[in-house]
């Protein structure tokens, strides 16, 4: 299993060792050992997470205020996802900056997405479906979202924006300029 650091730091690609053989393959999805060796400290997950989509839909950008403040722990089971991660943290050096990854069913990718990052995942395979364990259960009062479409974001979703599928909440989140329902650089979440 290797850890490989992002150009946001705290945001962190898991590559698992696949096990092929002539039955298929195995693969540890998830060592808390190894990650908090990794980290040098331990995330308590609690919750394991499951969703299904069609191809272009867009599910994001999502985040949790403290205290139900997540960090998620993201795979693909089944299909390919490009998947993003966004620092809300007022005052961090990359505020507004996100990290793209393809994760994928093949690839067997993870993409660990700290506390103070907005998430999101654009699906570019049919019948995807996305796993994630999380660090704190899920508060529809502490659920907040940020629109896939800021500008001043900078991501570039890899299908036009008319083809993306949204739920209703994600067609009307505010940019980022436009909320004070952020983090802050430098305070610990985990404390
Ligand atoms: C996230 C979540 C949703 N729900 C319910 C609420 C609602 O009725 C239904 C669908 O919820 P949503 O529309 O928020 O689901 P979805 O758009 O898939 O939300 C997810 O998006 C990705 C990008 C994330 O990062 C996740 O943390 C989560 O916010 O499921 C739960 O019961 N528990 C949960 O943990």
């Amino acid at each position: 299993m290797n850890f490989i650091r992002t150009e946001i730091e705290d945001v962190v690609i898991v590559e698992p060792a696949i096990h092929g053989d002539e039955r298929g393959y195995f693969v540890e999805t998830f060592r808390q050992d190894k990650l908090s060796e990794f980290l040098g400290y331990t995330i308590d997950f609690c919750q394991d997470n499951e969703s299904k989509s069609s191809y272009g839909v867009l599910r994001g950008l999502h985040y949790q205020l403290p205290p139900h403040a997540q960090t998620k722990l993201v795979r693909v089971i089944q299909g390919r996802v490009l998947d993003v991660a966004v620092d809300i943290r007022k005052g961090s050096p990359t505020f507004g900056q996100h990290v793209a990854v393809e994760l994928s069913g093949e690839n067997k990718r993870q993409l660990l997405v700290p506390r103070g990052f907005a998430h999101a995942f654009i699906v570019l395979a049919d019948d995807t479906i996305f796993a994630y364990k999380v660090d704190a259960y899920y508060s529809p009062e502490c659920d907040r979202g940020i629109s896939y479409a800021d500008k001043d974001l900078g991501i570039e979703w890899p299908m036009p924006l008319e083809e993306i599928k949204l739920s209703e909440k994600d067609t009307r989140q505010p940019e980022l300029y436009e909320t004070d329902d952020l983090f802050e650089y430098g305070v610990n979440y985990y404390a």
